[in-house]
């Protein structure tokens, strides 16, 4: 069997992580994995994790490492079968290094985005609680302003998107992120992307990946997607 290809995304708050994954899972196949929404599914689903998590999550704490790594790492230890890239996890130094404990990233991806285009975007960042699927009003709107496109439901803005809160998230974003960049960069998997626009980082990212993941395992990896 081809090898597997495991990526991690890295980026502040509204970055494009979830964008530019979604982009990569349709384009080489890959299966994109997103802490928030794992996070989300436990909790609809009232498992023990989901249930603890919960608490963190209304408080706006991050989870506890311990928490977070018992729900994650046996997840990924599951995907024997399908290349992955990771989105919100490693968030601390600790769960970086509880990754690094059972497999050997490829590649890590941060993107790095000026404070006033993060700020701008938020504001406008509506999302569909149930599915996690985020829109812009500018730059991705839905159908019909305020709705849902696939279940109809109405949208919501998270209160942590506001600009006066946003400030002290990406301030405790760049104090977390920093040794996890530092340990990557040391490990040679780092790649680092700056624009202010997702559609003029993409070409780079894709490029990247069509030269690193084998098209044998695309071509395979949709298969089994399909
Ligand atoms: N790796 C993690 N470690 C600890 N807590 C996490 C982790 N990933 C997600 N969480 C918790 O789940 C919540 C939702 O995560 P999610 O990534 O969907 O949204 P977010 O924090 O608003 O990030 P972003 O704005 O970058 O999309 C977080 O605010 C945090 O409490
Ligand atoms: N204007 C604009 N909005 C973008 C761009 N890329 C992503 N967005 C939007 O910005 C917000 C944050 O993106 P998201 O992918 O959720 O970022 P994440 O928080 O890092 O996962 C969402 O509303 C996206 O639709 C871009 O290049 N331009």
């Amino acid at each position: 069997m081809s090898k597997l290809f495991r990526a991690v995304i890295l980026g502040p708050p509204g970055s494009g992580k979830g964008t530019i994954s979604e982009r990569v899972a349709s384009s080489f196949g890959l299966q994109h994995l997103s802490s928030g929404d794992f996070l989300r599914e436990n909790i609809a689903a009232k498992t023990e994790a989901g249930v603890l998590a919960k608490a963190y999550i209304e408080k706006g704490a991050l989870v506890p490492d311990d928490l977070m790594t018992r729900l994650i790492i046996p997840r990924l230890e599951q995907m024997t079968r399908h290349s992955w890239l990771l989105d919100g996890f490693p968030r601390t130094l600790a769960q970086a290094k509880a990754l690094n404990s059972i497999c050997e990233l490829d590649m890590v991806i941060s993107l790095n985005i000026p404070l006033e285009t993060l700020k701008d975007r938020l504001r406008h960042r509506w999302i569909h609680p149930a599915s996690g699927r985020v829109y812009n009003m500018r730059f991705n709107p839905p159908q019909v302003q305020g709705v849902d496109d696939i279940s109809g439901e109405p949208l919501i803005q998270h209160e942590e998107d506001k600009p006066e809160a946003l400030v002290a998230r990406l301030r405790h974003y760049k104090d977390m992120a920093k040794p996890i960049i530092d340990l990557y960069r040391a490990k040679g998997i780092l790649h680092m992307f700056s624009d202010t626009e997702t559609d003029r980082i993409w070409p780079h990212i894709s490029s990247l990946l069509s030269s690193k993941i084998p098209t044998d395992l695309t071509d395979a990896q949709r298969a089994t997607n399909h």
